[in-house]
């Protein structure tokens, strides 16, 4: 955290200083206030009329002092945290697609939103006040011992007892904070479970069951806060208890000098109020280690959450594709379990027309993954001309490969953003990209075209609506390969064929399209049709060298025209 603190010098250095100065202001008022009562009772001190005319003026410039300090730690806090925030951002932007799962996004949500919070009052807030209270101790402290010796010497015996208090329990602190912080993340998460899924939860009705979840979430994040507090008041308690033996026994002492005649009233009312400003710092000193030491568990989380293993962005730049991609001797599992991908052996020369096609759960999405990066823990080569696919920048990776998938998320924007993407593009490549995804009928009934909304992640639009200005999104990226992974799924029929045959009438592009639709017209026109089963390729060739071989894909094919014919016939009948 020192590095977000240490950020903006010069707020930290005015902060110091406006601490300082109304540290001198104070310890000088608490000398007025002696004198004043030295008059009153002696006639000795300053001239009364003096006195009050620098009394005031002392107030004055504490108001004054206190606004400025207020003022520099507020501007202070805002960078700072702006440049934490900015930064935890920036780490989990730059995460590969695989450690980012890694943790649920509401983990990533709550650091952002809690755990930062708890930065800023626990860490940054807490040593700032610290600044305050360090200053008028050490000022303070001078004064004490510049007045009466006794009573400075009485008041710092006493006066250490409570710094240990707070070294005794800031381990059980710290495991509380951590509790506290795990809690509200587990109940983010909870909460953006219960929100995205509230069709699911209502078309199922399970409303009780969530309600219940939810409770117990809700209980549990008061219960681990209340378990912090718990531990607080302990601490608290303890100080304040030792706190005021610090107060009361150079108290006693003084008053016992003041009958001796060896310390005048307002000497002691001056040391009663420079007391203050030793006992205060002392009282909150456990208060403020134990929440700075506290903060420890917090920050390792948040170095956690952040922790970017390798930077993105390095590596070979490639702004083009020449010759062929090749998965050579490819195996990929998610995890020690099971093996997703073995061996397998694939050619795909520039411009080809791969249709890959195969039971559900055979590897077909996870192969197009892994050429997206998404993982990079697999054994064997990603070859693109010859260069290893991990060994480029991703954006290299990105700017020659673009998929349309079938899950789209969509931003709370209009159709064109949605489709350009924030990329600068003409309002011709968007219209273009708007025909070429057949969305042209939906965008020439809407009052405002294509500037119309789409709502919270696409509310307004259907599924096939949202699926083809997914498809827009990756034309108008006019990448050299196109990857398409169920991507008309949600299509009726005759848009799917058309958005289909669409894209292998783009010459020169090299698509590889996962297809659970096999369609003769469109098998016919594929390049090659690759054959997927647990894993691995068992057949590969054009439609008809594999209906002719009629292994596995003759078999597939058969069975789905079958269930096809079939599902016409029972309608027409
Ligand atoms: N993130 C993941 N973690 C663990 N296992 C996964 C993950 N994603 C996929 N799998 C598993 O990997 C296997 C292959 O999944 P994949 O999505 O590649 O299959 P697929 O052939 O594309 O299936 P479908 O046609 O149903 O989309 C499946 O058994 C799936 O359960």
């Amino acid at each position: 955290m020192r590095k977000y603190f240490f950020k903006p010098r010069g707020l930290l250095f005015l902060n110091l200083l406006f601490a300082v100065l109304l540290s001198i202001v104070d310890i000088f008022f608490a000398f007025i206030l002696g004198n004043i009562v030295d008059v009153s009772v002696t006639g000795s001190g300053l001239g009364f009329k003096r006195i009050l005319y620098i009394g005031m003026g002392t107030m004055a410039a504490e108001a004054i002092l206190s606004y400025l300090v207020r003022i520099f730690r507020g501007k202070f806090i805002r960078e700072s945290m702006c440049y934490l925030k900015e930064d935890i951002f920036n780490n989990i932007m730059s995460k590969d697609m695989a450690s980012f799962n890694d943790q649920n996004s509401a983990d990533y949500i709550s650091t952002i939103n809690n755990d930062t919070n708890l930065i800023e009052q626990d860490y940054f807030i807490n040593i700032l006040d610290s600044f305050q209270f360090i200053s008028l101790f050490v000022l303070g402290t001078y004064s004490i011992f510049r007045l009466n010796i006794y009573i400075a010497i009485a008041a710092f015996i006493i006066g250490f007892i409570p710094i240990f208090i707070p070294l005794i329990f800031q381990k059980e602190m710290g495991r509380r904070k951590k509790e506290y912080s795990n809690s509200v993340s587990n109940f983010t998460t909870k909460i953006k479970d219960i929100f995205s899924g509230f069709e699911v939860i209502k078309s199922f009705n399970i409303e009780e069951k969530i309600r219940e979840d939810y409770n117990n979430s809700n209980n549990a994040v008061e219960d681990r806060k209340y378990d912090s507090a718990k531990m607080e008041a302990i601490v608290n308690s303890l100080s304040q208890f030792f706190g005021s033996m610090v107060f009361f026994a150079p108290l006693g002492l003084g008053t016992y000098l003041v009958l001796k005649g060896k310390f005048t009233v307002g000497g002691m009312l001056t040391s009663v109020q420079l007391m203050n400003y030793i006992v205060n710092p002392i009282l909150n000193y456990s208060n403020i280690v134990n929440k700075i030491k506290g903060i420890k568990p917090i920050n390792d989380k948040i170095g956690n959450i952040v922790k970017v293993d390798r930077v993105c962005d390095e590596g070979l730049e490639k702004s083009s594709f020449e010759n062929s991609i090749e998965f050579k001797n490819l195996s990929f599992s998610y995890n020690e379990d099971r093996q997703i991908l073995k061996d397998m052996n694939l050619s795909i020369d520039k411009g080809e027309k791969v249709a890959i096609v195969g039971k559900s759960g055979s590897g077909k999405s996870t192969l197009l993954k892994l050429l997206l990066r998404y993982y990079e823990g697999y054994d064997g080569e990603i070859v693109i001309d010859n260069m290893e696919n991990r060994e480029l920048k991703i954006s290299s990776t990105y700017d020659l490969i673009s998929i349309i998938q079938q899950n789209v998320f969509m931003f709370d924007d209009s159709i064109k953003a949605n489709i350009a993407l924030y990329g600068n593009y003409t309002d011709d490549e968007i219209d273009r990209a708007i025909v070429q995804s057949g969305l042209l009928d939906l965008v020439k009934t809407l009052p405002n075209g294509s500037d119309s909304s789409v709502g919270e992640n696409g509310c307004n639009l259907s599924g096939g609506e949202k699926q083809r200005i997914s498809i827009a999104r990756a034309l108008i990226k006019n990448t050299p390969i196109l990857l398409l992974d169920e991507a008309t799924a949600s299509l009726d029929s005759e848009t799917s064929y058309e958005i289909e045959s669409s894209i292998l009438d783009i010459e020169g592009l090299t698509s590889i399209v996962i297809t659970h639709k096999l369609n003769e017209e469109l098998l016919q026109r594929y390049d090659k049709i690759v054959v997927m089963d647990n894993g691995t390729i068992i057949e590969e060739g054009s439609f008809y060298e594999l209906i002719d071989r009629k292994g596995f894909f003759y078999n597939l094919y058969n069975v789905e025209k079958a269930a096809y014919d079939g599902l016409i016939e029972g309608m027409s009948q």
